[in-house]
């Protein structure tokens, strides 16, 4: 692949997921990769998404735990904020180097600064102009913020995993993702939450009869949900803070999360200099992933597709273009069915088709489980156990969603049956360690 012509054969923007699970063993093959990064070697996930939110949940997943199994356990847990934010700088603040480490290891030039591109085969970074005979934008996405009158006092998730106090009151607008897991951690910790829905939906891609539960849950451990609220303003009177709304009404709070969603990253690109073509939701590709330019590619959250925007998709899109750089496949990228999980207490994970849309489909079957009669979710005394399955009329699984604290376990233990259309005999044929989630999560398919 190596030419003369171009200072490099592949030139990623951005070092998150969407690039350097490919752009490592693409390097490793021998072809010259650059890749630019203007913020922290390795993005969102590591830095402040996945792997910072997890560190902070695993105490509230463990009062959780330790909440249902009072009696056999005892005391209750009390959390210690501070702790776990240090804890978490301590498993992450060391990741940015080692993902550097891996790329340089393997012949990637890591080069720091914005890139911006000057012409098709061009970008400019610090003043450089660097060219590569292809490049994949691969930038990501940063919070949305809601442009209102006194905005300047609201605040984004990132802010959110660094708060060396935890507020006594907050309050968070938007009840997807980041909104609900977020209210899971911080009421956990003892804030008092809030949480302002536009509408009266939260997490919308899930099954909403879990989601009510969740909500339940939530309201149980003092969370308060304000439905069909249109918000007008915030306001800042001496550190009490307000989100005012429906004209009216307010609520007060000490710290406000605007959680309404992320934007892509496609801004100040030189995108429209050059002709790739995106729009609101992302950038646009073909099902080789070529932008409106072939030779310029685009890879993870900054795409506008209908896949989730999430972290195994960066990497299955990453992983892609590495095969089609190397010339390993030549075919259109096809998607496997992609998992995905809530981190709340309990968590809500699902794949493949939803009990919803199989309610519109007369192929499609449905069974509905109560999974605490199995005797190995009583061992922990869980409070929420429930699942759907989707079945063809060959009792082939096409679809799983379930409400419970190992939710996320589960749906992993299922993807093979899902992803690799196992048959009933086939699914017959594979035994698990017992006792064990995976054996339980198989028992009933
Ligand atoms: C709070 C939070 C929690 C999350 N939790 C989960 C989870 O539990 N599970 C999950 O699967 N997903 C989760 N996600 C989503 C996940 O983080 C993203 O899907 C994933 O990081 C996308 O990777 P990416 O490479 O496309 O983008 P990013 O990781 O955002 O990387 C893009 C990079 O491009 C850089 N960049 C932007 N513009 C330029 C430019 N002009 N020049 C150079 N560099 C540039 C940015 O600095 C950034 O480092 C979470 C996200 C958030 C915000
Ligand atoms: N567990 C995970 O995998 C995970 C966790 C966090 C984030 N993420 C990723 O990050 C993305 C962003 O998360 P998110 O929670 O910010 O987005 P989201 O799209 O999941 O939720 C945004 C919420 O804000 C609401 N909203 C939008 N505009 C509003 C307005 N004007 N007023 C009030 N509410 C409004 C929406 O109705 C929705 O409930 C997710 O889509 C996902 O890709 C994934």
């Amino acid at each position: 692949m190596s030419t003369n012509t171009y200072d490099y054969d592949v030139l990623y923007l951005g070092s998150g997921h969407g690039t350097f699970d490919g752009a490592i063993p693409l390097a490793a093959q021998g072809v010259k990769v650059a890749v630019v990064e203007s913020g922290l070697v390795g993005g969102t996930c590591p830095n402040r998404g996945c792997n910072a939110k997890i560190t902070l949940e695993a105490p509230a997943a463990l009062a959780n735990q330790v909440s249902e199994m009072q009696g056999l356990v005892n005391p209750a847990l009390t959390l210690n904020w501070q702790n776990t934010v240090a804890h978490k700088h301590e498993v992450i603040d060391a990741l940015p180097e080692f993902i550097a480490d891996l790329m340089k290891d393997n012949g990637i030039a890591l080069i720091k600064g914005r890139g911006h591109f000057i012409d098709s085969h061009t970008i400019i970074v610090n003043g450089e102009k660097i060219s590569a005979e292809k490049f994949v934008i691969a930038t990501g996405m940063h919070p949305h913020q809601l442009d209102l009158p006194g905005r300047q006092i609201v605040n984004n998730s990132n802010a959110f995993m660094n708060l060396k106090k935890l507020p006594k009151r907050i309050a968070i607008i938007g009840a997807g993702y980041i909104g609900m897991e977020f209210a899971s951690i911080a009421s956990a910790f003892g804030s008092q939450v809030t949480v302002i829905m536009r509408a009266n939906k939260a997490l919308r891609r899930f099954h909403q009869p879990f989601v009510e539960k969740i909500i339940t849950k939530l309201n149980h451990t003092g969370v308060t949900f304000i439905k069909n609220a249109n918000i007008n303003s915030f306001s800042d009177d001496f550190g009490n803070k307000a989100i005012h709304y429906n004209d009216t009404e307010k609520i007060e709070a000490d710290w406000i999360l605007d959680a309404t969603g992320r934007i892509p990253n496609t801004t100040s690109l030189g995108l429209e200099e050059i002709g790739v073509d995106y729009d609101k939701d992302g950038i646009i590709v073909n099902d080789y992933l070529q932008t409106t330019i072939p030779h310029i590619y685009a890879s993870g959250d900054v795409i506008k597709k209908k896949q989730p925007k999430l972290t195994p998709t960066a990497i299955f899109e990453s992983l892609y273009l590495m095969k089609t750089f190397t010339g390993a496949t030549k075919q259109p990228i096809v998607y496997p069915a992609i998992p995905s999980t809530v981190f709340t207490t309990p968590r809500i994970a699902r794949v493949g088709i939803t009990p919803e849309e199989a309610a519109e489909d007369e192929n499609l079957t449905v069974s509905a489980n109560n999974i605490l009669d199995n005797w190995y979710r009583n061992v922990e005394k869980e409070a929420f156990g429930e699942n759907k399955l989707v079945y063809t009329k060959s009792h082939q699984l096409v679809g799983a969603t379930e409400i419970s604290n190992h939710a996320e376990d589960v749906i992993n233990t299922l993807l093979p049956a899902i992803e690799l259309k196992l048959t009933p005999e086939q699914v017959g044929r594979i035994i698990h360690i017992f006792p064990t989630i995976g054996s339980a999560a198989w028992e009933n398919l």
